[in-house]
């Protein structure tokens, strides 16, 4: 384990919340770990306590598996030797790239140094540009030279903030591709804050999600979407929507009763013992809901929003359960109308009925007989 959090908790004075409440994670050496979450859930706390900008109230941050942070003990940031990206590039104006990337090599001779800058401006894409100033280079042009001033020290692990927020769509998602190249290409550990779940996918070798302080799971993209830990990461993860369910055996089988027919040979599904009397909520997204105008399963388009190759639609069934589905997008039906609609339904994800976002991890699965 590279960088370990245990139980870290923080608490800004005055606040009648903990930004940060328990939160236990380890990266290892040469990963890269994404913080994802709505507004306010901790993330940039998590990353200026890693830094050593904040202090903790209990727990421990270990390094290299030297204690950094923990009630009694704070390492000066200075000392962590962590590099940091923020979101406003923050390059210094009247310097040009090759005075920007060489500000943290103050240690080197002038060789050296020429050297090094050289060396990170081709990792970033950036070869030749050491004699523009900022305000010469594009956003992204920007962001990559902060991210390669970051990295020319030589960082023990780099910390990024939303480091594409202020950027257009497309090109985020292509910095967020390029990024990770440009991180494994260094062999540096890195940890990424984004309130983006696509860049999160295209980052991050273990993803956290986190609300209100809580890390309530920390995974990676594909047990996060089919084995969510929590209702708020099934929620949160995708889109879906959670319908009244109810798990039996029948010949020696489990079949689980939803709004949409019973759901047979699905993957990973809890006993019937786990929920009382069988009965809790099963996680429908909009993936596992397909249009099929055979089925006898009709449920009424309430809205819809092109996505290009698809739509995403609300639906409605006849009993007011509201569903989403991804439709191909040239299967353009109007709102009002009605259409056939069937599950496809891999792994079973079902949690209590009526749970809170704060509901504890869904049983352990699986222990499904094998028919
Ligand atoms: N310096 C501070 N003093 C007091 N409270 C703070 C301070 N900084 C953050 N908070 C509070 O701590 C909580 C966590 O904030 P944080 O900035 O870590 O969230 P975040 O997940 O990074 O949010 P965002 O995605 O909006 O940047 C919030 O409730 C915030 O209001």
């Amino acid at each position: 384990m590279f960088l370990g959090l245990h139980d870290v908790t923080l608490r800004y004075p005055g606040a009648a919340h903990p930004a940060l409440d328990g939160v236990t994670l380890a990266l290892g050496v040469g990963d890269i770990g994404v913080l994802i979450g709505p507004s306010g859930c901790g993330k940039t706390t998590l990353l200026r306590a890693v830094a050593g900008l904040e202090r903790i109230d209990r727990g421990r941050i270990t390094l290299q598996g030297d204690v950094v942070a923990a009630p009694d003990v704070h390492v000066p940031p200075e000392v962590r030797r962590i590099g940091m990206v923020f979101q406003d590039y923050a390059l210094f104006p009247h310097l040009t790239v090759q005075g920007n990337v060489a500000f943290g090599l103050h240690g080197l001779a002038a060789d050296a140094q020429r050297h090094r800058v050289a060396e990170v401006l081709a990792l970033v894409g950036l070869q030749g540009y050491e004699a523009r100033y900022p305000h010469e280079l594009s956003g992204g042009q920007q962001q990559r030279v902060a991210l390669a001033r970051a990295l020319a020290p030589r960082p023990r692990l780099l910390l990024l903030d939303e480091p594409f927020s202020n950027l257009d769509v497309d090109l985020r998602e292509r910095l967020a591709h390029e990024l990770r190249t440009i991180l494994k290409a260094a062999g540096t550990t890195a940890l990424f804050v984004t309130h983006d779940q696509l860049e999160a996918f295209a980052v991050g070798d273990v993803i956290g999600v986190m609300h209100e302080g809580r890390l309530h799971q920390w995974d990676d993209a594909y047990a996060l979407y089919h084995r969510p830990a929590t209702r708020f990461v099934a929620e949160f993860i995708g889109h879906g929507v959670f319908a009244p369910a109810r798990i039996v055996a029948r010949d020696e089988r489990l079949v689980v009763q939803t709004p949409l027919g019973e759901l047979e040979d699905v993957a990973e599904c809890p006993l019937p013992s786990a929920f009382p009397d069988g009965l809790g909520e099963v996680l429908l997204r909009a993936d596992d809901v397909v249009h099929d105008d055979a089925s006898p399963f009709k449920a009424e388009i309430v809205r819809k929003a092109f996505r290009g190759a698809e739509f995403l639609y609300t639906l409605r069934l006849p009993d007011g359960q509201l569903l989403q589905a991804h439709v191909p997008s040239h299967h353009d039906h109007a709102i009002g109308e009605w259409i056939g609609i069937r599950a496809a339904v891999d792994h079973v994800v079902m949690f209590e009925r009526g749970a809170g976002a704060a509901a504890p991890p869904a049983p352990v699965a699986p222990q499904a007989p094998v028919g």
